[in-house]
């Protein structure tokens, strides 16, 4: 596999000089910023999102949001937070929409798109053109709506009446999701059947039934792999976003390498992230997990033991669980991840290639990867503009020296500041 970036910047990934000791605020979580900007976009009444996520991938569903009518207007900005206060307008066609490379916004969008009787074209990245959105597109087009194409471009054009759909969803939990964000708004709803290879990242299909329940919509998932939306109006709300799990990973990953404690305030007691699970998953790997009156604390060793997981479920988790698996004192397996084959690059191809590229032993498997810790030496990391690759390069680079990340700017992505934050706690806070 070669590395598809044009940008040909090395990031020197700094090396710990000592245990890191720091607290690390994340902003909000993607994936619920993504889903409570289109919610209030199609609400009964205006509302407010609070905490939402800056990055590239909230500003775009931010734009395409804004180009099908709805009002967006910011306030309490900071380089990667804000507070939206969004007024919902009719859904409107004539419209093109960049989703970059956005999982949530190729897949959450053309199902809003949908509403309009005009034509909405998408395309995105090169890159986004080969994700999985055909499932997606055939279910739009089966319930009534005239969409062109079977991946990005591609163009929707309403109105969708809605109604009962099968799908094959193994691909991305998000053509289950997107489908249901905006089905209360469908004339007769929506019932969604999965059918096919058991669908990944569920704790993603819960956020999303939860969040459409706490707007009022009814929503029954009663049946395994069957989802009812039934139509009706979409709460208005004021809602604060939780901090990004996923994002805290690299983070975290810090103190068990560096044998250090980091602590990330405001850890929800409970939530749907599946970032939630690195509580589990990092004890696993040797760290003391603490909940403390400042957040939780995750302290190290230096140690790190192998593992062997299943991260179907969590599989955004995986690029720093393989960087952690790299540096353990045991062999790692992590199953269960074979749809990492579309996420932002074949994560499963990119990171073997990349930890082998610095000496790395990591062999593919069908549903993941076989990490096999050796000593590493120094040099480029390639991140396939994959903001999980970069910060997983990261993490290696902590305890290996003279790796560099090719594009850390692609952690814009989900997290603008990320270079600035590492930086921050190798000094003793962010
Ligand atoms: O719905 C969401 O917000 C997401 C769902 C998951 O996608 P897949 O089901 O495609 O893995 C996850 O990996 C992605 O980062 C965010
Ligand atoms: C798979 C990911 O992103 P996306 O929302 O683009 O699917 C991710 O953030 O790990």
């Amino acid at each position: 596999m070669s590395a598809t970036s044009s940008a040909t910047s090395l990031w020197p990934a700094p090396t710990a000089a000592g245990p890191v000791r720091a607290t690390v605020r994340l902003p909000g979580s993607k994936s619920v910023t993504n889903r409570a900007l289109p919610l209030a976009a199609l609400a009964e009444g205006p509302g407010t999102v609070r905490r939402a996520l800056r990055s590239r991938d909230a500003d775009l569903m931010a734009a395409a949001l804004r180009a099908l009518g709805a009002g967006l207007t910011p306030s309490a900005e900071t380089a990667s937070s804000v507070d939206w206060h969004v007024v919902p307008g009719p859904i409107r066609g004539g419209v093109s929409i960049d989703v970059g490379l956005a999982g949530t916004v190729m897949r959450f969008v053309p199902p809003i798109a949908a509403l309009a009787d005009g034509e909405v074209r998408f395309d995105g990245d090169a890159a986004a053109r080969r994700r999985p959105m055909g499932p997606l597109l055939a279910a739009l087009r089966a319930l009534g709506a005239h969409v062109e194409g079977d991946a990005l471009p591609c163009t929707v054009r309403g109105p969708i009446r809605g109604g009962e759909v099968t799908i094959d969803a193994s691909a991305s939990s998000q053509l289950v999701s997107g489908l249901l964000l905006a089905a209360a708004r469908f004339e007769k709803g929506v019932t969604v059947r999965h059918s096919g290879p058991p669908v990944p990242s569920m704790p993603h299909i819960q956020m999303t039934v939860q969040m459409l329940r706490e707007a009022g919509v009814h929503v029954d998932d009663g049946e395994p792999d069957v989802w009812r939306v039934e139509p009706g109006p979409i709460a208005a709300r004021d809602l604060v976003v939780e901090p990004d799990l996923s994002n805290a990973a690299p983070f975290l990953a810090a103190a068990l390498v560096t044998g250090g404690t980091v602590t990330v305030p405001d850890w929800p007691e409970r939530t749907t992230q599946p970032g939630d699970a690195l509580r589990g998953l990092l004890t696993e790997m040797g760290a003391t997990v603490t909940r403390t009156p400042e957040g939780l604390a995750v302290t190290g060793t230096g140690r790190v033991s192998g593992i062997d997981a299943d991260l179907h479920d969590v599989g955004e988790l995986t690029p720093t669980i393989a960087a952690l698996a790299a540096l353990a004192d045991g062999p790692s397996t992590l199953r269960g991840i074979a749809h990492l084959r579309g996420h932002e690059t074949d994560r499963l191809a990119a990171l073997a290639t990349e930890i082998n590229r610095l000496g790395g032993d990591v062999r593919e498997t069908a549903d993941g990867l076989e990490i096999r810790p050796r000593p590493l030496r120094g040099g480029v990391f390639h991140s396939y503009e994959d903001h999980r690759m970069a910060t997983a390069g990261a993490v290696i680079g902590l305890v290996v020296p003279g790796v560099q990340v090719e594009n850390i700017a692609t952690t814009a992505k989900t997290l603008p500041e990320f270079a600035r934050m590492w930086a921050r706690m190798l000094e003793g806070d962010a």
